[in-house]
């Protein structure tokens, strides 16, 4: 077996000269490529054969796979060991959504009576809620809830509850993130402080934005209906129980999750709450279940079968050795419309990384940039650059063959023909010729086809890789977000690097806290950079300070 560096410079070498440079003619000569070059669970199909790849990359991607021990690293993942060394943690999300009735072990206790404890909790909780028999202070039936939370504790619940907008029978659902005030007087502006529950959500509880716009909302509570009135309309959902003891939430109202589950991994943990609140336990069990789902295939498939170590294979390639820096994820999806912001977190805070675990510097490249919008707007936008522009940008289409409306089937199949066309245009691309052709088809006269011609002329060879699956239900929402977090697991592994901790998030934080009364006084300013000592004077100056 190869070493991880000779898989690599194998791998390279390949690129310049074995690798497919014409996917036209890959596919003409090829009948079986798209049978070589795609995978499938159940319902759901990846593929990747519109991607310069053939065999011999994806044996060589394998024996990359194989010298950097992926299927060795996902199990020692699984089997809970400490597998985060910065942080000396577990990584445990998919213990939350373990649904085989066996036993998950941290340091040789079984995690499982806690997490469906939490889950139970939960359900009670919820049922209340949507029943009406919890109510607010003043005996009326919650009709909204506020979920105040960033990052991780923001970004899984809020592209969920929208991904699953078919299947709310609960409170309305709203996410106060920002600590912009702004973000916080919108959402409350229109809402009753009689029947609005609040949702303080926060891993930490001491993340500042989140603290600060959970203590304007107890104010806003406190001051419409009393100060006994916060233990009906808040509830946490913490890993630090006692800090959320001193704001005041009674414990039945608490919701626990643990250091083994990293932020941007939580949405199966209590972080779900506003999904379980939106959807209902039942559908909410329905979405881990599509979790565990993947989370088994991910076991067991053997890698060409695999999705996650497929989509991970072909992204480092992508990233590592074809050397794209980014890659565009385009749901076809209005109800996705959150999952590219979501993936950014999830992706380039786990692989954003300059070191390996060993605290090397990286050798290469890391993760790429990670952007999207849905399928057709984005077309409509940004699509130009991605068809002609001078970068190669993969692009990671999501389309479901089933929409939740049924009468209006002729917007679903524009809407997959349109999918289908821009994966087609990207790879096929228009030559200089057909560009002519078409031109002179429709009676342009010659001078203007060879004038403009050239501005119509598509490269092609331009990767994408398309998930087709039959409906976006909660199981199908729960088996692609697992896809990812597995994914960018498989790229981690292939980097070298720790996917679970996120200390380049500590500095302007630690920064902004020492800034912050600058900003206030005033006094300090001249201690700092000359700029920054600028924009707080000129900000203070027009803020009247
Ligand atoms: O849930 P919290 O402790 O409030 O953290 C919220 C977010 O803040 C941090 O800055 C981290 O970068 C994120 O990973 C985390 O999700």
């Amino acid at each position: 077996m190869p070493s991880k560096t000779e898989a690599i410079a194998a791998l390279r070498a390949h690129a310049s000269t074995g690798a497919p440079n014409d996917m036209r003619a890959a596919f003409a000569s090829d009948e079986g490529r798209f049978a070589a070059h795609h995978a499938v669970l159940d319902d759901m199909l990846l593929d990747w054969s519109k991607c310069r790849v053939n065999t011999e990359t994806l044996g060589l991607l394998e024996a990359l796979a194989a010298a950097s021990k992926v299927e060795e690293r996902r199990d020692r993942m699984f089997a809970g060991e400490r597998i985060n060394a910065t942080e000396d943690r577990a990584v445990l999300h998919t213990a939350l959504r373990n649904r085989s009735g066996e036993a998950v072990t941290v340091d040789g206790s079984d995690v499982m009576s806690d997490v469906n404890a939490v889950l139970a909790a939960m359900a009670d909780f919820s049922h209340g809620i949507r029943a009406g028999t919890l109510t607010g202070s003043n005996g009326g039936a919650i009709t909204d809830v506020v979920n105040i939370g960033i990052g991780g504790s923001d970004l899984g619940p809020a592209m969920a509850v929208l991904a699953l907008a078919p299947y709310h029978d609960g409170p309305g659902c709203h996410f106060v993130s920002n600590v912009d005030g702004a973000h916080i007087a919108d959402t409350l502006d229109g809402l009753d402080p009689a029947t609005t529950l609040f949702i303080v959500a926060s891993k930490t509880f001491t993340t500042i934005e989140t603290m600060t716009n959970a203590k304007t909302a107890r104010s806003w509570v406190v001051n419409a209906l009393g100060e006994a009135a916060v233990s009906s309309h808040f509830c946490a959902v913490s890993t630090a129980l006692d800090k959320v003891d001193a704001f005041g939430i009674p414990e039945d109202r608490i919701f626990g999750f643990w250091d083994w589950v990293g932020g941007r991994y939580s949405l199966w943990s209590a972080i779900g709450l506003p999904l379980m609140l939106a959807i209902g336990p039942e559908k909410f069990g329905d979405f881990l279940s599509g979790g565990y789902a993947m989370d088994r295939h991910f076991r067991e498939a053997p890698t060409r079968e695999n999705l996650p170590m497929m989509l991970g294979l072909i992204g480092y390639w992508h990233r590592a050795i074809c050397d794209y820096p980014s890659r565009a994820v385009i749901p076809y999806d209005q109800r996705l419309a959150r999952l590219p912001v979501y993936l950014q977190q999830l992706d380039m805070e786990s692989n954003g990384k300059g070191v390996t675990v060993t605290g090397e510097p990286v050798d290469g490249v890391s993760g790429p940039v990670v952007w999207g919008e849905p399928g057709t707007n984005g077309q409509h936008a940004f699509f130009q650059l991605i068809h002609q522009g001078t970068d190669i940008i993969p692009v990671e289409f999501l389309v479901a063959a089933n929409s939740h409306e049924p009468g209006l089937r002729h917007h679903h199949d524009l809407l997959l023909a349109n999918c289908f066309a821009q994966s087609a245009a990207l790879m096929a691309g228009r030559t200089l010729e057909e560009a002519k052709a078409q031109m002179a088809s429709k009676g342009v006269d010659g001078r203007a086809i060879d004038e403009i011609a050239p501005h119509r002329v598509f490269s092609g060879n331009r990767p994408s890789l398309t998930l087709v699956y039959d409906k976006l239900d909660p199981f199908t929402l729960g088996r692609i977000i697992a896809l990812y977090e597995h994914r960018v697991f498989v790229e981690a592994q292939l980097y070298g690097i720790n996917a679970f901790d996120q200390w380049g998030v500590e500095l302007g934080k630690e920064l902004a806290t020492a800034l912050l009364p600058v900003v206030e006084t005033g006094e300090g300013a001249s201690e700092r950079d000359g700029s920054t000592a600028a924009l707080v004077a000129h900000a203070r100056s027009l803020s009247g300070k």
